[in-house]
């Protein structure tokens, strides 16, 4: 994984995804932070227990890394229901759908991760099954074509979303209940950052613990990331005092953070490679914006989709980007934090990317 990739959110190796396993809260007690989506949650949770019904459907919006999937686990593993999932990519067809829900067991949880991406002949069948429990499947073709009603066992979709706008108004209406999962505080990644180096049985100081819950976007998948980039380093060089006193088995110090991370390109901000090429074409080529999201993405090679669910959100809440009805702009603090002066847009003089 390069230092481009231990920041991105989004994506995760197989090793990764077993290490991710492992560190999953299994409860909503063991959940840390988002306070009151957890609060929402429990209540609608021991509501459904007390009335003997599946619970409500769930929409789970946010940033990719949050914790969507660790508390869709969370839901079926509370009622102890069983969990079926599922993506929106992996549903191209009314057909594929059909599959999953006529398979479903009495109660079972039905988690579609990145719905907003499933086929829309799919999001329509959706809409009778999360409110009937029923499908009608279509057979034959042409005028012969009728269509047969399917009742399915009693379900709780949770669908989750990096971004809520996408999806239909008639399937959103259709959630009992949308949480938005938000950036964590430092507080709550230094928690979610102790728990995980005490499960891998890596001792270390606080401040470090402190140092990679500045620097992980405020997110746990790249804190818990970050820690096992750092547990590597402290494997390899001992502690990071200056005399090795560490030794190869040390504890992971302040200094063993601070070298691990620059070794992998992510500044105290917690900003990758992306993140800066976006924030320099903000300010350099657009003297600080409005810039339209549209030509922001083509200005850096990417997907405008990422830059809007991925660095965008990240970039607006530490207050670097603004968002306007006529674009983005940049804050003072983004001019500040580059070291450049507010000065109108330049094509000639501006910064090649890697002079960031
Ligand atoms: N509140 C939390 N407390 C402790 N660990 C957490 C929390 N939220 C997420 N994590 C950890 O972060 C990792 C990523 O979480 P998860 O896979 O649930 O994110 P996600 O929002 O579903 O991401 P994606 O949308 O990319 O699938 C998990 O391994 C989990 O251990």
């Amino acid at each position: 994984m390069s230092g481009d990739d231990l920041t991105d959110p989004e994506l995760a190796s197989e090793a990764e995804l077993a290490f991710e396993g492992a560190l999953r809260p299994k409860s909503l007690e063991e959940f840390v932070g988002q306070t009151r989506v957890r609060g929402q949650l429990q209540l609608l949770l021991t509501a459904a227990v007390m009335q003997q019904r599946t619970p409500d459907h769930i929409l789970l919006a946010g940033p990719p890394g949050l914790g969507k999937t660790t508390l869709a686990m969370i839901v079926a593993h509370e009622g102890g229901r069983p969990l079926r999932m599922s993506s929106g990519p992996a549903i191209q067809h009314a057909g594929d759908l059909a599959a999953i829900l006529s398979s479903l067991v009495p109660g079972e949880v039905l988690f579609i991760d990145e719905i907003h991406r499933m086929a829309r002949s799919a999001e329509e069948m959706l809409y009778l099954a999360m409110e009937d429990f029923r499908i009608d499947i279509m057979v034959g073709k042409g005028a012969g074509a009728t269509s047969v009603p399917l009742d399915l066992s009693p379900f709780t979709l949770v669908g989750a979303t990096t971004r809520a706008g996408l999806l239909p108004n008639p399937l959103r209406d259709r959630f009992g209940f949308t949480a938005h999962l938000e950036f964590y505080d430092e507080a709550e990644l230094e928690q979610v950052l102790a728990r995980a180096a005490a499960m891998l049985g890596l001792p270390i100081d606080g401040e470090a613990v402190a140092e990679i819950a500045g620097r992980c976007r405020g997110t746990p998948r790249i804190a818990n990331r970050l820690l096992r980039r750092v547990r590597d380093y402290v494997l390899v060089h001992g502690s990071g005092r200056a005399d090795g006193s560490g030794g190869r088995t040390g504890r992971a110090d302040l200094e063993a953070v601070r070298a691990a991370l620059d070794l992998y390109d992510v500044d105290e901000l917690g900003l990758d490679r992306l993140d800066r090429a976006v924030m320099q074409t903000v300010l350099t080529r657009f003297g600080g914006g409005p810039v339209g999201l549209n030509t922001l993405a083509v200005s850096v090679g990417e997907e405008s989709e990422t830059i809007e669910a991925v660095v965008e959100p990240f970039l607006v809440r530490i207050g670097l980007i603004v968002r306007t009805p006529r674009g983005r702009m940049a804050t003072p603090e983004a001019w500040r934090h580059f070291g450049l002066s507010e000065r109108a847009p330049d094509a000639a003089t501006a910064l090649p990317i890697d002079d960031l």
